[in-house]
Parts: C-alpha cells; structure tokens; sequence
C-alpha cells in the first residue's frame, strides 16, 4: 500500500500538521520516530539506523536525545497528501527546555508511555507542559510487544489522567511497528491545521539553533503568519540585526532547500551566521523588507542550575580549553561560564549547566571532541548572601563567599514530583525529609501508584538524590523537579586547611547540619591521599576561625642520603637531583606537598556518584 507521497511542497496549510512525541525517558519515542521514518519511506531501508534522528556520538552511546530535531514526513490519508513535521525531543529532566521549545512549535503532542512501566515522573511534567500550550494530545501506549506489557491496566491510568476513554487510547509498538500506521492516520485526523495570516508580514518563531562547522548557524524556525523566501533579507526582532538569507529549506530529513516556507510550515534557515546567540531560541524572525510590528511571545531563558570549575590537567592546556568552551557555547545557548583561577587547580572556568547530566556531557563532548584531560570540582549552586551592609552577593564558588557580616543566606528550591508504588511512601518521605523538604501533596494515580510532592532545597537533591531514589524504590520511583524560587537558609562555609593553609579547592558551602560530616569525610580522605612529609601535617575543617575536625599525618624524613656513607660529594648530589625530579609533579600547598592526583582523587569522590544519566 503506497502511503506515502512525495514530500510535497506544503503551501496550503490545511495539508500540514505538527506534532511531537513526548514521553519519560526511555518510553521509546526514538525508535518511533525511526519507525515513522522508515515507514513513510522518508529514510531508505538501507541506510536507517537506530536512533536516525540523534545525530551526536554522545547521544547514540547513552541512547538518549539531547537535541531536538525536526523532521518533515508525508502521509496520504483518503487521496490527500499531507505533510507532518515531528519534532523529535529529549526525556530527560535536564533537557526540559529544548522540550518547551519544541512544543510551542507544534499544534499536538503524542503522549507516549511504556505499556510495561506506565506513568512517571517526566510523563506527568511533559503532559502539563503540552497542556500550557494548548496542545492537543493523543496518548498512546508503546512497547506492547513486551511480554510485560499491561495495556489494560495504563490505558486505564492514561484515561483517567487525560479525561477520556481507555479504549481510545492507541497501542503501538515502535519496535514491530504495529499500530505505527495508525497512529500516523490518527495524527492528520485528530490534530488541528495550523492556523496563521498568510498576508501578514512575516513572523516565524526560532525554536532551535544549531552550529555546524560547514553552514555555520542553522536556526529551525517554525512561521506563524506570512512567509519566508529565498535570497530575503531577514530580521530579528528582538535586535533589529538584519541577516542575508543563503538559504532556506526543510529537513527531510536531510537538509533540502526549498523554495520557501509558508505559515505553519516547519523548517530551517542559514544566514551565514557564525555564532547561536545571534540567532536567538525564543526570538522571532521578520523580513526585513516588509516586518511585523509585534513579536511572538518568545520562551524564557534556560537558567542554569549547577556550577562547577572546569580546569586542565595540564596547565598548558588552558588556552585549548577556552576555545573548546567556545565553540560548545555556539551551539549550546544554555552553557554559560567564565575565568576562574584556583590556588591549588591554576588557571580554569566556572561553568554553570543545567543539571549533572548536563555537565557530564559538556565535560565529555569538551574531552572527546578537543582531546582534553579535565577536572571538575565539586559542583555547586548558586547562593544570594546578602551582607549587614545590605550588599547582596550571588555565589557560585564557595571561595567567593563572603567574610564579612552576613544578614541572610538564601539557597535555590525545587518543586520536585515523585511517582512511585505506594509501598514506597514511607521511604520517600523518609528521604525527603532528610533532605529537609517540605510536602506538598499526594495523589493517588491508580490503587498502587502514587504521586508525591515535595518542596526541597536544589542542593539536596541535584547530586545524589536521585540515585537513593532509584535504591530505596527498587528502580521504581521517578522523579520531576522545576525551579520554585529560594528560601532563607543556615547556611555555612566549610575550609579545609593544610598546616594552616586554606585549600581553596576543598571548601564547601553547606548546611549547618551537615559541615560537621563534610569536614570529617574530607579531612579523612585528605590523610589518606597525601604523602607523609618529614613534618607533621595537620589537616583542619573550619567554619571561619572554628575547627570542627581535625586529622594529622605524621612525619617521616625520607633520607635519600642514607645509603650514601662515605664523603662522595657528586653521588651525594645526584640523588637530590633525583629526588627534586619526583617533587616536580606535586603541589606546594605552604610547605605541604600535595600530589596532584590527591586533588583528583579528592574532588571526583567528594563529587556526587555519577549519574547515570537515565531517568
Ligand atoms: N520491546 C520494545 N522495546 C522498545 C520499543 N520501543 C523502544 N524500545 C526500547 O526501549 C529503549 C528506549 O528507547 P528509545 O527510543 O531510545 O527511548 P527514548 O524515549 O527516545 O529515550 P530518550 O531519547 O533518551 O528520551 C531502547 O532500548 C529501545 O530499543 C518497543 O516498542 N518494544
């Protein structure tokens, strides 16, 4: 049965429908975007590979999306040609903004659940976003081949989430590819055309934007009202900056120029711009010959979250580092960073990203892609210490916390949404209250599944609180958060010193309640990692002038001259000389030596267990 037509040229808008799948990470949408894809014959049998549409290495080794992607797809339904635009976007938590993105680009959304796992934390959060947007939304379970699978049983729970019937509720499997047709039936049947001016002056939304190395910036832009042409100039509205248009095109999902886009239409443009924050996500595009007065309502930034100083193993490295970071931020417009210089780590960044997996895969791409060593201190998030003289100071870096007379602390909180099987409760709550946060609410979703909701401090639960999570519900609990404002917070600051010497690469901001734990890991681990000197080394933590623990390493002398009986002066020198070579790789900390690997080894294990990044 020929479905599929040549992509056509959609300049009737009633022809054209957008959409995009969200779904908690891991449900698959992937591979149902590879299933519509070779379905619809957009991609040749021969050249599909899973996960088509992730088109970096990092993403295709996790298995997870990162960027969004668009994609133009033609369907036929009843004689009709039509024209879908899929917007592929990513799970996981961190990425939520390129989600929002996408979905203001799109009429409906595909709301995409696990048959064998039903509805988590991210359906839910992804759900409300699509909702805001007055999205129209066709649930739909996946991955009913697994023997697994309880159709019934989520049909009911999706049914009762959405406001509809279970029976309506579609059964697909990305996989085989039952019911993919369907659903693509579905989608031009259900989802409304898009509607917009075609008359008006241009308006068309940047909801992407991307560097590629050979074009140059490609922005993705979804038009609202009127139309964009080849060889026009364009312009943004929120600058005024006008840009010479090379070309224009849709993704289908190779780039293919096309003779233009008309409203609801989906597609990219290349100005020759070399830089993303030109081409602004969230900004609108006008021509400049004819340009609209107002501009579309446009997305908030992405604020970062987490804070950590990038620094190179290797000293020398730093100027490779700085254009590594660079280029990365060309095309990731929510990495922000600047110098930083550390006693003990040299020359470095501080870098603020989104969340853990975000700066695991900065770190990652900036080693892989520039052949880097890194390290990346403890992360961070950002405190506002307001001082008695009322001067108010944002902290990202413990070493820039204030020593003055501090009035007030305040600390990021989160708004954070846990589903899991009641039999659960009882330890999430236990958690969370350690965590100090304060519940919420509760609901139950079904008779065994719950949603709670708790307000907790960022800090406490961006390192290592979904890992306990995951352990105390035997991988059952998932979890949500957003921002939700900050609170006054006891806050301190913990130092750790070497002979007296402040160590700036080992403090920490932390609550009151737990400096004392920080500073007896700390110091302990410390003890184990530095050489015995020929003097005894005390190692200290202190809230300003107050030690709160405290460990020493005792003293040896190692005297390379031992051996050497007997007046040979040069034998004499030529083992000092050696013994200086060894002493090269360490760092002077006052009189301490410290090797390098001790702050290494130090920093990575007083980091949270990595996250393993699948939510
Ligand atoms: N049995 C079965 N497995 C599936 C099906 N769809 C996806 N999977 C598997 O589920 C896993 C996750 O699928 P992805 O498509 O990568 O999930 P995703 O939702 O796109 O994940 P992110 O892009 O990271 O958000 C993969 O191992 C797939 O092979 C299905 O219909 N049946």
């Amino acid at each position: 049965m020929a479905r599929t037509a040549p992509v056509p040229a959609a300049t009737d808008p009633a022809i054209i429908r957008n959409f995009c799948i969200i779904a908690h990470i891991d449900h698959g949408k992937s591979t149902l975007a590879d299933r519509m894809l070779q379905l619809t014959g957009v991609v040749k049998q021969r050249d599909m590979k899973a996960q088509y549409l992730d088109r970096m290495d990092i993403e295709r080794e996790r298995g997870i999306t990162i960027k969004s992607q668009a994609v133009r797809i033609p369907w036929e339904v009843d004689g009709t040609a039509y024209c879908l635009n899929m917007i592929d976007t990513p799970g996981h938590v961190d990425f939520t903004y390129e989600v929002s993105r996408s979905l203001a680009a799109c009429e409906g959304a595909i709301l995409l659940v696990d048959a064998a796992q039903g509805i988590e934390a991210q359906t839910l959060a992804n759900l409300y976003l699509a909702m805001e947007n007055n999205l129209t939304i066709i649930p739909v379970l996946n991955k009913i081949d697994l023997p697994a699978a309880q159709p019934e049983k989520y049909a009911l729970e999706l049914a009762n989430l959405i406001g509809g019937k279970p029976e309506d509720v579609l059964m697909v499997s990305g996989k085989t590819g039952v019911g993919v047709e369907a659903l693509l039936d579905l989608i031009v049947r259900e989802l409304p055309a898009p509607v917009g001016d075609p008359n008006a002056p241009a308006r068309a939304m940047i909801f992407d934007s991307v560097y590629d190395t050979y074009r140059g910036v490609v922005t993705y832009v979804r038009v609202i009202d009127g139309s964009l042409s080849p060889r026009e100039k364009i312009q943004m509205m929120s600058t005024r900056a006008t840009h010479e248009l090379l070309e224009i095109g849709v993704s289908a999902p190779e780039p293919t120029p096309s003779k233009g886009l008309g409203v609801g239409e989906v597609g990219y443009l290349i100005t020759g711009v070399k830089d993303v924050r030109l081409s602004k996500v969230g900004d609108t595009v006008t021509t400049f010959s004819k340009p609209a007065s107002e501009a579309l309502a446009g997305y908030h930034d992405a604020k970062p979250m987490v804070f950590s100083g990038l620094y190179p193993m290797d000293g020398t490295d730093y100027p490779v580092l700085r254009d590594a970071l660079e280029k990365l931020m060309l095309n990731d417009a929510a990495l922000i960073y600047e110098p930083e210089t550390s006693a003990a780590l040299g020359f470095g960044f501080r870098v603020g990203f989104l969340g853990l997996l975000h700066l695991e895969i900065t770190r990652e791409r900036l080693e892989r892609e520039h052949n880097l060593d890194l390290i990346s201190t403890a992360p961070n998030v950002e405190y506002e210490v307001t001082l008695e003289d009322k001067k108010v100071v944002h902290v990202t870096n413990p070493s820039e916390y204030p020593s003055g007379k501090i009035a007030e602390v305040r600390e990021p909180m989160v708004a954070a949404t846990i589903l899991a099987p009641t039999e659960f409760v009882g330890a999430i709550m236990e958690l969370c209250q350690t965590r100090r946060g304060i519940l919420g609410g509760m609901d139950y979703l079904s008779e065994d599944r719950v949603e709670i909701r708790y307000r907790l401090p960022l800090a406490e639960i961006v390192f290592d609180f979904f890992d306990i999570l995951k352990s105390k519900t035997r991988g059952y609990g998932s979890l949500d958060w957003k921002a939700d404002g900050d609170q006054v917070a006891d806050l301190v600051k913990v130092d750790i010193l070497l002979q007296g010497e402040q160590v700036d690469a080992f403090s920490a901001i932390t609550h009151r309640d737990k400096a004392y734990s920080y500073g007896v890991m700390m110091t302990g681990k410390l003890r184990e990692l530095i050489p015995r000197q020929q003097f005894e080394v005390p190692i200290q933590a202190a809230i300003g002038a107050r030690i709160i623990a405290r460990e020493s390493i005792r003293a040896i002398r190692k005297d390379v001259l031992a051996k050497c009986y007997g007046g040979d002066i040069s034998r004499k020198r030529k083992l000092l000389e050696k013994q200086k070579e060894g002493k090269k790789r360490m760092k002077m900390v006052g009189r301490v030596e410290v090797p390098q690997e001790a702050f290494i080894a130090a920093l990575t294990t007083a980091e949270a267990p990595k996250d393993k990044s699948k939510k």
